[in-house]
């Protein structure tokens, strides 16, 4: 079993796929998601991306670094949209990040965060990696290998790592298991270069697992067989 998970969640999952904003209804899947992890005293780290407000590249009028900094800016959104329902819920939460001085936001600091984490908070990392050019996918990576987790979870709307797109190509072939080399050489453009080569070199375990499939998460980190493991 993992016990302290970094997850990465894109942001559609707060506003249903190929959708802007937020849903409540897939926010209160998500919640209930989270609660049934939590339940089982796993310290768990978050990064969430900003898909369901803005992508830089989407932006097409504006310049990229401004995109970017705004696409992160989104993340910050996200975060604080989720820490205040979450805590409706009853699940402690707390969001840290660089890139906002605001009351409801905490700054990064290394001891505060294990303190956050014996306390029974989820840390969620706001921001991306505060730089323009990056994804959270990278910032999901950097934020693994700092918190020491066990493992990196990408939770998406695929079942896992495909020899292609699945959601472009019918006959793709999903990989119940991977090596960062062949995700990287092979071009998977599931998760970024960046953010393979992070974890590859700081040998940071990744799942790939569909976040849709109720139950996944929690099965996922009990050990059972979903999605997709990527391993030296
Ligand atoms: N080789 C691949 N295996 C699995 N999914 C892939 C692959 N290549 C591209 N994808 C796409 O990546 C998407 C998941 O990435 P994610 O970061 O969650 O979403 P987005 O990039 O849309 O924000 C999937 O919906 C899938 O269509
Ligand atoms: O380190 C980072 C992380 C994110 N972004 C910006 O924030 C947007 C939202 O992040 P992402 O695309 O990873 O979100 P997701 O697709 O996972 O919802 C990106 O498009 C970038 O514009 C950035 O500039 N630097």
């Amino acid at each position: 079993m993992y016990n302290r998970i970094l997850l990465k969640l894109s942001g559609e999952v707060l506003s249903g796929e190929d959708k802007k904003g937020f849903d409540e209804k897939a926010i209160d899947y998500l919640s209930n998601e989270i609660k049934d992890i939590v339940k089982h005293g796993i310290k768990l780290g978050m990064v969430i991306g900003a898909g369901n407000l803005f992508r830089g590249r989407e932006l097409e009028d504006v310049t990229n670094t401004i995109g970017d900094h705004i696409g992160m800016l989104g993340t910050v959104i996200n975060a604080l949209y989720l820490k205040d329902y979450f805590e409706r819920k009853g699940i402690k939460t707390v969001v840290v990040s660089q890139i906002v001085d605001l009351p409801s936001v905490r700054r990064i600091h290394y001891d505060d965060i294990e303190l956050y984490f014996n306390a029974g908070y989820v840390v969620i990392f706001a921001g991306g990696t505060s730089n323009p050019f990056f994804t959270t996918d990278t910032a999901a990576a950097l934020r693994a290998v700092e918190m020491k987790a066990d493992i990196l979870i990408k939770a998406t709307k695929v079942d896992g790592i495909y020899d292609k797109d699945p959601k472009k190509f019918e006959n793709a072939k999903k990989y119940d298991k991977i090596t960062y080399d062949d995700a990287i050489n092979l071009g998977l453009k599931i998760m970024d270069t960046e953010a393979f080569s992070i974890c590859k070199r700081y040998k940071m375990p990744i799942i790939v697992l569909n976040f849709f499939k109720k139950n996944n998460l929690l099965n996922a980190l009990l050990n059972s067989n979903i999605g997709t493991f990527v391993k030296p």
